[in-house]
């Protein structure tokens, strides 16, 4: 089955919302835990190594039953069926949606468990010693060149997992800036440096961009021949790798059913493979495919991505907040925010809904933050005491990796310190002045998980695609495609070649105009 289409502003559930909001609005969460004792026991969900307390939210039992009632109505159980039995759910684009079977481990499919098992031996290869460069020397360090999906789940990956990390130095080029190309080449040795150029579509500006360039740096001292020893690619387009000069041998597909976004459990994940050893990648895989299970198995009553998603919607279509905030009490997890921001804001950054019609509610929410306790120095006195309502997630663990036990006690403690002040602020308290006043009141979830491990962080990154896949279905908008980063591109050719033959005749708006003349003088 297709998806279905309908808008929830239609339903019975969401006019019933619409009454049961002006009815509670009103509801100070700390009086909900007040005159409930056993509150937080019931609007938890323990599951495996998570543990996920969302009762300090502005909500009642009956909010949740409207909002269980309203993914019944728009038919998210069957919309998550047609997901993982490969419905072509991605319409716009004509492509199924299946990153989920690339960490299906029973039912594998045959080119999935071929490329597994190509990325294994490279890896094991690479970290060995046993893969050597055009002079005989190892490799001792890797270079990923790509954009978007094609590097920021790799670069949070290896970021998020540096523990595990073995001898490898791995490093990340993204952005076309020549400046940090050069910068990062710097310090680089090409006898004993493997670049791995990954591009889903292998058409991207800066990635084939930066691709050239480094390959030219290489060849200043090295043959032809020496390439195929130093670069491989990840691609779907397999085509232009080639014409590119990489050969079949080292070349990795991805296919058209993985979203770049949704990638990094395929061959695009093969920096992490090298830097944390394949094992490890299998037990990331491991992770998120027992969150798959989890959501594809129990009610959504004590389905952690489907209230993750529910209580979103309730802020963003009901209270009108526009942001949410995810800050992780870990240093690890430093790259996890600008991961989501594609995931999420690419996906989900949508005006018109499933029927190809202009759409008269919100959609996609913001999402930003930053690790605690940094983050509570940084932009926590707007949420505590600023005019704007931001939800937050809480993100911590309860060991440490290292065993500073000193240390994880007042990052832990922070952590919950902070769902407690921004529930509870100075409500009925005698305060001294008005500038002190806490009002509390403020929603937070708090995802409590045992321990950072390749495992616990599949399941987490699992859970916010699912998250985002059921908010998109609630909208009723497709989240699947990104046509709207076409247009730039598109303008951006146009205005390099006004840049390159310093020649304005084309370009029409007069401030763009103004800007390309400043920019050549
Ligand atoms: O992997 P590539 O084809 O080079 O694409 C890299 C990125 O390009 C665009 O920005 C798309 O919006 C992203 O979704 C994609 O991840």
């Amino acid at each position: 089955m297709l998806l279905p289409k309908i808008n929830p502003t239609t339903t019975k559930a969401w006019k019933k919302l619409t009454q049961h909001f002006e009815e509670t609005r009103n509801l100070k969460m700390q009086d909900l835990f007040s005159n409930d004792v056993s509150r937080a026991s019931k609007k938890v969900i323990d599951w495996e190594d998570f543990y996920v307390d969302y009762s300090k939210n502005r909500i009642t039992h009956e909010t949740l039953t409207l909002l269980f009632e309203l993914a019944e109505e728009v038919k998210l159980k069957e919309a998550i069926t047609s997901q993982f039995e490969g419905e072509t759910i991605n319409e716009t684009e004509d492509r199924k949606v299946l990153h989920t079977a690339l960490r299906d481990f029973n039912n594998r499919k045959p080119e999935v468990a071929e490329t597994l098992q190509k990325m294994k031996l490279f890896s094991e290869e690479i970290i060995k010693g046993n893969w050597k460069g055009h002079t005989g020397k190892s490799i001792d360090t890797i270079v990923n060149i790509g954009i978007g999906g094609s590097d920021l789940g790799p670069d949070m990956v290896v970021e998020s997992l540096r523990y595990y990390r073995n001898h490898l130095n791995v490093q990340f080029i993204s952005n076309v800036d020549g400046d940090h190309v050069m910068e990062t080449l710097k310090g680089l040795n090409p006898e004993t440096t493997l670049f791995i150029v990954v591009s889903k579509t292998f058409t991207t500006q800066e990635t084939l961009t930066n691709a050239n360039t480094i390959r030219s740096w290489f060849l200043e001292n090295a043959s032809e021949e020496a390439i195929a020893k130093h670069f491989v690619a990840v691609s779907s387009n397999l085509e232009a790798v080639k014409t590119f000069g990489i050969d079949s041998e080292n070349s990795f597909p991805m296919w058209e059913w993985v979203g770049g976004r949704f990638s990094l459990w395929s061959a695009v994940g093969l920096s992490i493979c090298c830097a944390i050893g394949f094992p490890n990648f299998e037990k990331l895989l491991q992770g998120a495919n027992e969150m798959d299970t989890h959501f594809q198995d129990t009610p959504f009553s004590e389905n952690i991505p489907v209230v993750l998603a529910l209580l979103s919607i309730w802020y963003n279509n009901f209270y009108g907040t526009e942001t949410e905030a995810l800050v992780p009490y870990s240093q690890y997890l430093n790259k996890l925010v600008a991961y989501l921001q594609q995931g999420v804001m690419e996906s989900n950054g949508k005006s018109i809904d499933r029927n190809g019609e202009p759409i008269n509610y919100q959609t996609g929410t913001i999402v930003w933050g930053g690790t605690g306790t940094n983050a509570q120095h940084a932009f926590f006195q707007l949420v505590h005491q600023g005019t704007k309502l931001i939800p937050i997630d809480f993100i911590c663990f309860s060991k440490s990796l290292h065993g500073k036990e000193d240390h994880q006690n007042k990052l832990l403690a922070n952590c919950i310190a902070q769902t407690e002040a921004l529930l509870n602020g100075t409500y009925k308290k005698e305060v001294e002045t008005p500038f002190k006043v806490f009002d509390g009141n403020k929603p937070s979830n708090t995802i409590v998980i045992k321990k950072l491990t390749p495992n616990s962080l599949g399941k987490l990154l699992a859970m916010y695609e699912h998250k985002l896949f059921c908010q998109g279905i609630l909208w009723n908008i497709f989240s699947f495609d990104q046509w709207g980063v076409e247009l730039g591109k598109k303008l951006a050719k146009t205005t390099l070649t006004a840049i390159e033959t310093n020649n304005t005749t084309m370009i029409n708006n007069s401030s763009t105009k103004g800007l390309l003349k400043k920019v050549n003088s």
